[in-house]
């Protein structure tokens, strides 16, 4: 099956399920900052993500300063925001530890 991109109603409901997720102003997509205790701390979280994203062949976009993380994901096969975007969004909040 090829990858649907979400309906207006579909990423209003995974925004609410997606704790400190929200809409980047003027695309369709969702960011998130995470900060750490420091740079290994922020580094070894961003392998962990790699780890994911490379197995799903989903990555993220992101930016990284010492401790903190700035994510961005969207899912560029549909130009917006796809179920895979909710799953990384997801996982990423499963293995954030401040
Ligand atoms: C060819 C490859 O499968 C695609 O380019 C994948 C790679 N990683 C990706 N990552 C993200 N975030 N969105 C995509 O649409 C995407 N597509």
């Amino acid at each position: 099956m090829t990858l649907q991109k979400l309906t207006a109603q579909e990423q209003a409901e995974a925004l609410t399920q997606l704790q400190d997720w929200s809409l980047v102003d003027g695309r369709e997509a969702i960011k998130r900052t995470l900060t750490f205790k420091d740079f290994n701390a922020a580094f070894g979280f961003m392998t962990r993500v790699a780890l994911y994203a490379d197995k799903h062949d989903h990555h993220p976009e992101w930016f990284n300063v010492y401790n903190r993380v700035e994510v961005t994901l969207a899912t560029h096969d549909v130009q917006g925001l796809s179920i895979r975007d909710v799953k990384l969004a997801t996982f990423i909040n499963e293995i954030y530890h401040q």
